[in-house]
């Protein structure tokens, strides 16, 4: 260059004919771009790990692929924080009604398939399974569809397990193989998150020797809302030459699992939608008489939902795992949202939640319970979606 005392001298030369552009961030046609599934019991905060993710700085363009619990219902959207400050969410797409691993398997194959025709607008792909997804036919549509294989990769199978109430399903599985979907997750998991250490007194030893006893080869990383180290998470080829001989013995294993052992069949789903704005303190009331003081004599695994509370222009979350429960404010109501209540409710009997339509405890609830016609119940019933009117 001429001028080279008097300029800096420049990283790269830049030619006026041909301005400088960046390299393309998606990957090539060629490639396929990287699937992480996430799955989890109910409750152990893949939707926070999914979250986290989002909003970090790790410059990867991420399109999310979420397993709805009820077509209308909307909560898990609802609930995900899409890349705050970090990674753009490209596409959303909420598969139907029901489980990823029994009657969506379609819709999760036309959702990727949606996606792949814009990867050049991403780099990852997350897949966050409902807590009683069983991997393996999953596993099967990833890393072995004909149609899907040249667009994607499985990269890795992330499991998070909440630290407090392993110990509880590890005991209940050894008394009656209750709860198989935890212990089928972590057989398939390449890394497994052990979650909300913060609720656990004592050593975690024991804890990461039994996920040991599922499954040796996993590699187990504790965390505190699954703040975890992203190169566990990211671009780890798990299903590569060196671990598919492994994987492959995990299918034929669970294909000659009946389905009756694959999920637990006494488990029940409720959706309840309500538009009226409703009162927050008793909405905690009719929580702390279902989860502390069990009024209705009924287990509760999960609930969730979005709040409209009077007087208040957020979006309210509610979120319980087992007796443990909070309801905050996150965030404005957007113009373009209609306001209402959307609650999620996973127990343990499709009575019980009879029973809980005739719960006198409140009266903002009750009513909530008697408008089922706009609400449905959801039942897991031998691998098949029961949809029932409770009106
Ligand atoms: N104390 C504590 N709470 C946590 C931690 N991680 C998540 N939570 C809370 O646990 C609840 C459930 O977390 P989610 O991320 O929604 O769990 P999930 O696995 O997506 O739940 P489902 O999709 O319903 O199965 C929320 O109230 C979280 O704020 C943690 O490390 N410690």
């Amino acid at each position: 260059m001429e001028d080279d005392d008097e300029c800096p001298p420049l990283a790269v030369e830049l030619s006026p004919e041909k301005p400088y552009s960046p390299p393309p961030l998606g990957p090539s046609a060629a490639s396929p771009v990287g699937v992480t599934v996430i799955t989890g019991y109910l409750g152990a905060g893949k939707s926070t790990l999914v979250n986290y993710i989002l909003s970090a700085q790790h410059g990867k363009r991420i399109a999310v692929i979420l397993n709805e619990f009820g077509e209308e219902i909307g909560v898990e959207r609802a609930m995900i924080n899409e890349g705050q400050g970090g990674a753009l969410v490209e596409e959303w797409v909420e598969l139907a009604n029901g489980c990823v691993c029994c009657t969506v398997k379609h819709s999760l194959v036309q959702a990727l398939e949606q996606l792949v025709q814009r990867k050049e607008r991403m780099d990852h792909i997350l897949l966050e399974t409902t807590g009683l997804a069983d991997p393996a036919p999953l596993v099967s549509i990833l890393w072995l569809d004909d149609q899907l294989e040249s667009s994607i990769k499985l990269d890795s199978i992330i499991t998070v397990i909440d630290a407090k109430n392993f110990r509880l399903q590890i005991d209940e599985h050894k008394k009656s193989s209750s709860f198989p979907e935890a212990f089928h997750q972590i057989a398939f998991a390449d890394v497994v998150i052990l979650n909300k250490i913060d609720l656990v007194e004592g050593s975690l030893e024991d804890l990461e020797r039994q996920i040991h006893e599922v499954n040796a080869l996993v590699t187990v990383v504790q965390s505190v809302r699954c703040q975890v180290d992203l190169n566990k998470i990211f671009d780890q080829q798990a299903y590569g030459a060196k671990n598919s001989s492994q994987l492959q013995e995990l299918l034929e294993y669970s294909k000659s699992v009946p389905p009756n052992l694959r999920h637990d069949n006494s488990i029940s789903t409720l959706c309840i939608c309500e538009q009226d704005p409703i009162s927050l303190s008793k909405v905690e009331s009719w929580l702390e008489d279902l989860l502390w003081e069990r009024k209705l004599d009924m287990d509760i695994y999960r609930c969730k939902g979005i709040l409209h509370v009077h007087n208040s222009d957020q979006v309210h979350t509610l979120q319980a795992v087992r007796e443990v429960y909070e309801v905050l404010p996150a965030r404005e109501w957007s113009k373009t949202e209609s306001r209402t209540n959307k609650i999620v409710v996973i127990g343990d009997s499709a009575d019980s939640f009879l029973a809980m339509k005739f719960c006198t405890t409140d009266a903002i609830i009750r009513r909530a319970m008697f408008n089922f016609g706009r609400g449905t119940c959801i039942q897991l019933q031998d691998d098949e979606l029961l949809v029932e009117d409770f009106s």
